[in-house]
């Protein structure tokens, strides 16, 4: 039974899905060392925030298929790394958008309100009204970084609360931004024109110190910030300086430089400063939801199935791969056919989809072409994670091509490998109940389905050398189970496909190569 090691709290309704298949451990608050003493006995790993899957981690977890987020940022996990050694990395998209949403809205409204510091003062035994005066909301401008699930939620109820919306996110479209309400506008404009500004963004080397002492000075006085996103998108020495210098009215912080927050001058500052402590996603609900998410994405890959969140595959949707399945296995079986008959160092590989498969969604085929490709190199080693990765750090550059007019098979896959030894190239697609059929080898139409153990030659189509050939198979106690010739015109050059039932023995290549008319011969293992 498979091991899954349970490293932060999550909820029982994950660790129950868990338990349908592997033995499950919750072990949280390990140490990094004693995480990385005992993660080899383990399949896969799940963890919230709180743990950081380094690269060290990552390489003592020498069983890990899988590591699942229960969360949006797998900024705490080295995704390269994993991705390296063909593990996958799976999050819950969505399953706390509403939650970190509601949180930064809450935050707004707190930080406008005081509320922290009034309840405070309070429960200290005071009554002192004058000191809370507020701010209110209604008919301000709110600066939204980052227009994605969250940023979108968070701007339609601003927008209900009466609030003009500007926002800022390079990567989406003037009209996406007008349905959600918002006005796309650049960052500077946004620093000068906001009221409110929230952070709805992933920490990025470019995001990185996004907000400093240069992009603070462009604010109004009375701006105030909410980060509910990633600390570090914050210089937050630079903002604590200018919240004490009152250049800006305040901040709402749940995500640090460093966390848990340490020693921090932002602690020092009074109740135009709001801290919480990483409590984005911390509902009763977007707990359910991630941890269902994730623990059925992990059991679904402990059970050889694909996972529909993956960081690090393309992303598909379970329709889209249900339907691609078959696909998948036809480029996985070319990959590996045309890389054993380019033989050598491969340097080029061609994927040209065609017909009904030079769809965008086809992009896997790429990778699972790929992942053929080298098989007979990594073997058990390459799988859909890193067949990409592996394929660059070896040279070898992928061409993808697509025709939506090839017509010959409903959808069909041509593969072109050139390497040290040549080019060579193999067409396949399905047929009847999606039976994989090789429908050219070389240029030459052939209508064979791949069998485990295959010879083909290249020759001269001509009277008797499929006799020479089966008699010298026969002699070599070669036992073919079936033979196909494909040419072009009549006694020009030819292909021939033969199905046989064990391996050739060593040598007999060889000697086909002497049969006259035989140009050359491959054997291949699928
Ligand atoms: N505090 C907490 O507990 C939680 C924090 N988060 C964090 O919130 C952030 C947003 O999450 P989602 O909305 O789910 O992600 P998302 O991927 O749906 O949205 C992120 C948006 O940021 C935009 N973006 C990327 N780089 C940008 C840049 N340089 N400038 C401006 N926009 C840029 C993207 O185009 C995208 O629209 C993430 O950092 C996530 O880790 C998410 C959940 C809980
Ligand atoms: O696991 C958590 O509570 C943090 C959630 C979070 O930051 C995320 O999902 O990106």
């Amino acid at each position: 039974m498979s091991k899954v090691l349970v490293s932060d709290p999550i909820d029982q309704a994950g660790i129950d899905i868990l338990s349908q298949v592997a033995t499950v451990d919750v072990k949280t608050g390990l140490k990094p060392d004693r995480l990385k003493e005992i993660i080899g006995e383990y399949d896969a790993l799940m963890i919230r925030s709180g743990t950081r899957v380094t690269q060290e981690i990552i390489e003592a977890g020498t069983q890990l298929k899988i590591i699942g987020r229960a969360g949006v940022g797998v900024d705490n996990v080295d995704v390269p790394t994993a991705t390296r050694r063909g593990i996958v990395v799976v999050n819950s998209p969505e399953g706390n958008t509403i939650a970190a949403a509601e949180h930064a809205l809450a935050m707004m409204l707190a930080l406008s309100r005081h509320i922290p510091d009034a309840n405070a003062s309070v429960k200290r035994g005071a009554w002192d009204r004058n000191s809370f005066i507020g701010a209110e909301v209604y008919k301000k401008t709110l600066g939204i970084v980052g227009l994605g699930k969250i940023g979108s939620h968070v701007a339609a109820v601003a927008k209900a609360m009466g609030m003009k919306l500007l926002a800022y996110d390079p990567f989406i479209s003037t009209e996406r931004a007008e349905q959600i309400g918002c006005q796309l506008v650049d960052l500077d404009l946004l620093f000068q024109q906001a009221d409110y500004i929230t952070l709805h963004i992933p920490k990025t080397p470019e995001t990185t110190h996004l907000i400093n002492a240069v992009t603070l000075a462009k604010m109004k006085p009375n701006a105030r910030i909410i980060n509910c996103a990633r600390g570090g998108i914050i210089e937050e020495t630079a903002l604590a300086a200018a919240v004490k210098a009152g250049k800006i009215a305040g901040a709402a912080l749940d995500v640090f430089e460093s966390e848990p927050l340490g020693e921090s001058d932002l602690r020092s500052l009074g109740k135009e400063m709001i801290l919480t402590p990483h409590l984005g996603a911390s509902t009763t609900e977007a707990q359910v939801n991630v941890a269902i998410d994730v623990a059925e994405q992990i059991r679904d890959v402990l059970l050889g199935l694909p996972a529909r969140s993956a960081v690090n595959i393309p992303g598909l949707g379970p329709d889209v791969l249900e339907e691609l399945k078959p696909y998948m296995q036809l480029a996985e079986t070319l990959g590996n056919l045309v890389g054993q008959l380019a033989g050598g160092r491969v340097e080029l590989l061609n994927v040209r989809l065609q017909g009904e498969l030079a769809t965008n969604k086809s992009q896997p085929l790429v990778v699972a072409s790929l992942k053929g490709l080298l098989y007979q190199a990594l073997r058990e080693r390459v799988n859909y994670v890193n067949a990409s990765i592996e394929a660059k750090e070896r040279g070898i550059r992928v061409i993808e091509t697509r025709d939506a007019s090839a017509r010959d098979y409903a959808g069909s896959l041509h593969l072109e490998a050139t390497g040290t030894l040549g080019t060579h190239s193999v067409t396949g697609a399905l047929l009847g109940d999606k039976e994989i059929h090789l429908t050219d080898v070389d240029g030459f139409p052939i209508n064979v389905p791949p069998s485990k153990y295959m010879l083909f030659t290249l020759h001269r189509d001509m009277p008797g050398i499929i006799g020479k050939l089966g008699s010298l198979l026969g002699s070599f106690n070669v036992n073919i189970a079936s033979m196909q010739v494909g040419r072009k015109i009549v006694r020009g050059d030819a292909v021939m496909a033969l199905s046989i039932d064990d391996p050739l023995p060593d040598g007999i290549l060889a000697e086909i190569t002497k049969v006259p008319g035989i140009r050359d011969a491959f054997t291949v293992t699928l």
